[in-house]
């Protein structure tokens, strides 16, 4: 089984090295087109797998083929593979605001093509996917690219009317946790820690957070009660949070985060 990437960034490596890392496929099964030379020598060097500048080429030759490149090069990377594509191959999509029905368009004949929407903590096995498939996909043929995409973290498959939400909520939200995790980082070497340090210190309380909702099951504000001792120092990070707007910023940038994929 041959597995072709069109477009061989940051999303693509991701997946790449989660499924060369949990053995789902060996790198000499993968091939991986790219219009940057630097991406393919560079795929080619960290994953050892087949590079081509030519995307037909990947097309013909991978039985599922990823499309990721961005969603601007989308309609002309379609037309360009199109008459490749076949009724047997999968085509799994990876870019926000394409739907089911514009991408069934764009091939102009029935196609297998299953939606998704990842995030980059893929790279390091811990990402998250929203998958929907249209009618040509089967019910076994969806459960084996919901395999392919347990290679690097969880898999939801969702209707496809969620696929904005997933956007903002997995989808653009490492983003957010970065910045957070920067911020927390500046104020901690403000207060004299090293940067190094206060990067470890900060990353690890957000996953330890992360683990806990997670794993507890309980409700993030009851959580967050659970750190906040009475007339303690967390509450009042808590009450200036609250006065700058962190939770509404967040609540804001998200419901744009998701109109801008509505709108692409
Ligand atoms: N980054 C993320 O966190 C996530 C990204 N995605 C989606 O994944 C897709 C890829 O995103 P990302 O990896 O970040 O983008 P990148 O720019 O890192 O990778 C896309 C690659 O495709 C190349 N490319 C552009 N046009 C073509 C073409 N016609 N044929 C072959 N290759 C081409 C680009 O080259 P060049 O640089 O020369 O344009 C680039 O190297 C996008 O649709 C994005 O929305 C989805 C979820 C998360
Ligand atoms: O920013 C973007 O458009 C892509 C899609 C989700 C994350 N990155």
């Amino acid at each position: 089984m041959k597995l072709g990437f069109i477009g061989c960034g940051n999303m693509a490596s991701a997946i790449m090295g989660g499924v060369i890392r949990n053995g789902i496929f060996r790198p000499e099964e993968i091939i991986g087109a790219d219009s940057y030379q630097a991406a393919l020598d560079k795929a080619a060097e960290t994953l050892g797998i087949q590079v081509t500048t030519d995307n037909r080429k990947v097309a013909e030759e991978s039985e599922v083929l990823v499309l990721s490149v961005k969603p601007q090069f989308y309609e002309a990377v379609i037309a360009q593979i199109r008459s490749v594509v076949d009724e047997n191959k999968i085509v799994i999509t990876i870019a926000p605001g394409k739907t089911l029905e514009w991408l069934g368009q764009k091939f102009e004949k029935p196609v297998k093509i299953v939606r998704t929407m990842p995030n980059t903590p893929a790279l390091v096995g811990e990402g998250i996917t929203a998958a929907c498939a249209n009618i040509q996909v089967s019910e076994e043929e969806l459960e084996y690219v919901c395999s392919i995409l347990r290679g690097f973290g969880e898999v939801e498959v969702i209707p496809e009317h969620l696929m904005d939400v997933v956007v903002s909520v997995s989808g653009s939200s490492p983003a957010y946790v970065f910045m957070m995790i920067e911020a927390m980082a500046d104020a901690a070497v403000a207060d004299g820690m090293a940067r190094a340090q206060a990067y470890r210190f900060a990353s690890q309380a957000v996953l330890g957070s992360a683990k806990m909702v997670l794993e507890t099951g309980k409700h993030p504000g009851e959580l967050k009660d659970m750190v906040c001792s009475p007339g303690g120092t967390t509450i009042e990070a808590v009450r200036v949070l609250e006065e700058k707007g962190f939770r509404s910023s967040l609540f804001e940038a998200m419901k744009a985060c998701a109109k801008k994929a509505r709108e692409m």
